[in-house]
Formats: C-alpha cells, sequence, structure tokens
C-alpha cells in the first residue's frame, strides 16, 4: 500500500497539493479524477519522486519514501508522465529505458531487460513496432510505446497520467483491461482519468480532487451517492444497469 499523509507539494514556493491524506491499496485500480489543475498530476509527481514534496509523509509497503534511494523508488514505482518528449531513438531502445533501474553504468543490457521488452511490446501489441524510430510513430502508437516503457520497468506501482490519451476508442478499452489484468497479477495501477464513464466503469477505488485537496475517497457507489463529482463538475452522473453516464446539467 502506498499511504500518504498531510502531504503539502508544490512548485517553488506554491504549495499545490494542501493536506492530502489517502491511501492507495495492493492490487487495486485506483482512478484519480478532478478539475483541471486540481493537482492530480502534481500527486502522481510527487509519489514517483519526481518532485519534492513540501511535508507530509509517503509510505510504500511501511517504507518512508524519503528513505530510499530514486533507484529503488523507481523499482517500486513506474511513472507514465501527462507530457512526453519525442526522442529520436528506435522503440525497442526506449522501451529498454525501463530497465534503467536495474543496470549500473555503463548499461549492458541482461537477457532479462531484453525478455522484459518483449513481454511490454507483446502484452501492448506493438511487437511490429520495435525496430521503428519513436519520431515517426503516430500519437496512440508512440502512447503505447511509453506505456510499454513503464511495463518493461516491472515494479508493483504503476502511475499513469491520462495513458488513454491519443488512443482511439478501441485502444482506450484494451487499456483499461489491461489495467485491470495487472491488478489480478499483483500489480497497483493508479490511473489519472478525464473520461469520467470509464472511469467509473473500471474503479476498484476512487479519488477525487479539487483546489489541491482530497474531496473523496472510496468506492465508486460511495461517490456516486455522494453527487461530488456532480458538484464538482457541473454533471449529472446516472447508472442504469451497470452503465455510467455523465451529461451536463441541465
Ligand atoms: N512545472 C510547474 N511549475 C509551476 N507550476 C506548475 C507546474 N506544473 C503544474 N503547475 C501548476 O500546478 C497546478 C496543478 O497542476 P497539475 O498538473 O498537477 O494539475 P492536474 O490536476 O493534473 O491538471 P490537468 O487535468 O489539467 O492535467 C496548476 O495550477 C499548474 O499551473
Amino acid at each position: 500500500m502506498i499511504a500518504i499523509k498531510d502531504l503539502y507539494s508544490g512548485y517553488g514556493d506554491d504549495d499545490i497539493l494542501k493536506g492530502v491524506s489517502l491511501n492507495i491499496l495492493n492490487n487495486k485500480l485506483t482512478v484519480i479524477a478532478g478539475p483541471n489543475g486540481c493537482g492530480k498530476s502534481t500527486l502522481l509527481k510527487t509519489i514517483s519522486g519526481i518532485i519534492k514534496k513540501t511535508s507530509g509523509s509517503i509510505f510504500i509497503d511501511d517504507i518512508d519514501l524519503s528513505n530510499i534511494s530514486p533507484l529503488d523508488r523507481a523499482k517500486r514505482i513506474a511513472y507514465l508522465s501527462q507530457n512526453r518528449s519525442v526522442p529520436d531513438i528506435a522503440v525497442k531502445n526506449l522501451v529498454l529505458h525501463g530497465r534503467f533501474p536495474y543496470l549500473s553504468y555503463p548499461r549492458r543490457y541482461r537477457a532479462e531487460d531484453r525478455e522484459a521488452v518483449d513481454m511490454a511490446l507483446e502484452r501492448m501489441g506493438i511487437e511490429g513496432l520495435r525496430d521503428k524510430m519513436v519520431s515517426e510513430l503516430s500519437g496512440g502508437e508512440r502512447q503505447k510505446v511509453y506505456i510499454a516503457m513503464a511495463l518493461a520497468q516491472g515494479s508493483d506501482y504503476l502511475l499513469l497520467d491520462e495513458p488513454t490519451t491519443f488512443l482511439d476508442i478501441s485502444h482506450q478499452f484494451q487499456l483499461l483491461d489491461l489495467a485491470k489484468e495487472l491488478c489480478s497479477e499483483n500489480k497497483s495501477v493508479v490511473m489519472v482519468l478525464h473520461n469520467l464513464e470509464s472511469a467509473l466503469s473500471i474503479a476498484d477505488s476512487f479519488i477525487l480532487m479539487d483546489k489541491g485537496r482530497l474531496l473523496f475517497e472510496g468506492s465508486v457507489d460511495d461517490v456516486y451517492s455522494s453527487k461530488l463529482i456532480d458538484k464538482v463538475f457541473n454533471v449529472e452522473i446516472k447508472k442504469e444497469s451497470d452503465h455510467w453516464w455523465c451529461k451536463k446539467k441541465l
């Protein structure tokens, strides 16, 4: 479990997260939702160590993340950011970057690193792209390559910031299914999602944020009954025979 207590974090002198406390449960799919700019990415960046917290604590399986090295952290937590560069590099080499936490310098890839890459490419259905240059791929193909890189990292916790961006609807569903599958294979997946219908359909645990604070943490049914999503986004959420609808409030 990742246990976050009274977390303050942000950029320069400005704290964006203001006292966030929540738990990311093992082998569950946690979805984080909230309006633009409310701090979802800042939360993931702080957990993964991209930015330093101002105060509060983050424990992973009872270990204080402040006490472990960036490499050890990366072995435990893979993070896919929302904004990604487009490097001039072959797909297979980019996915190998996911293995960096396991290699000392100068990096010599081992058979198990190449196997992890093969597995990740296969899992994302992009074996055919392995020798292509990342810069020559479509937005959706590139997105899958980055997710493969996160998978190749082999961490127990996967933090994915808007992973469905650029994916067509069928690949979005495939990715959500894959996230579920990973949770049944001893992984814990956290995804920032903007599509509320998908988020409600898939989440085991739902986190709702607003203005740098946690508004809700719990089950999909409970967030639905709370009407907090409706309030925050000014929408109407409905559940009809196991199907979630999100409509503009009239
Ligand atoms: N590198 C940065 N330097 C300074 N401020 C930043 C930086 N990145 C984000 N912010 C600010 O932090 C706030 C929260 O941003 P964050 O990206 O965490 O929000 P978000 O909930 O993920 O938003 P979105 O849904 O639009 O992706 C915003 O006001 C943003 O302008």
